[in-house]
């Protein structure tokens, strides 16, 4: 994954407290790197989305079409180190709808921990797995391991998080994706989504997650 040689040649990750609040992590930013954000524009991740969403957000003009219910909030590269920053404590996104998408594999540990798949059986229907072929990773104990160029989309409104690294490095592509309230069907599907997340065991509604 060439985005993957792009970031690591930037030094400047930080311990950013702003992506994650509360939370430490180290990363960096696609949206502050015109060159990385250029290659990102370049993949198919875009598309991979859309078929996951069955919907087709206007890509004209650079992708950034005003009339796209999907729009970023926050596109950026998390490492995970072992020993180091090595895990992110279960949390929500600010996202409705969030992705990873792992940019390598010489890892141990690692994944991204649902709480609703650690309940359910790792039934990973609820997350959207959207691998190049068969061969995109498994899930194991709630955590989904999926392999380096394999999407996976979720509500960000499910708990989740990063597992712990136990030996080497861990980057994975991170997207928040801001879904627009006017567009129906989005809206609909991020409330199914986000209902995986077991809410009337917290006493709370899907709905009231939602703005
Ligand atoms: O490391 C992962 O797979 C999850 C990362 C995550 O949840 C986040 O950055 O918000
Ligand atoms: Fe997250």
């Amino acid at each position: 994954i060439s985005l993957l040689a792009s970031c690591s040649v930037l030094s400047n990750w930080t311990s950013s407290q702003t992506s994650h609040a509360n939370f430490s992590t180290k990363d960096i930013s696609l949206l502050d790197h015109t060159s990385l954000m250029e290659q990102f524009n370049s993949t198919d991740v875009y598309d991979k989305i859309e078929e996951a969403y069955k919907m087709i957000p206007s890509r004209s003009n650079g992708r950034t079409n005003a009339r796209s219910p999907l729009s970023f909030l926050d596109l950026f590269v998390v490492k995970y180190t072992a020993g180091d920053f090595d895990e992110l404590n279960m949390h929500r996104d600010g996202s409705l709808i969030s992705f990873t998408l792992p940019l390598s594999e010489e890892h141990e540990g690692g994944g991204t921990t649902f709480e609703c798949l650690q309940d359910d059986g790792d039934d990973h229907d609820r997350v959207l797995v959207h691998g190049v072929n068969t061969d995109w990773g498994e899930v194991k104990n709630g955590t989904v391991h999926a392999r380096a160029g394999t999407l996976v989309v979720h509500s960000g409104k499910m708990m989740h998080g990063g597992g712990k690294v136990t030996k080497n490095n861990r980057y994975v592509l991170v997207g928040f994706l801001h879904v627009e309230s006017k567009d129906e069907d989005m809206f609909r599907l991020c409330k199914r989504l986000a209902r995986f997340d077991a809410p009337e065991k917290r006493g709370y509604s899907a709905e009231d997650l939602l703005p």
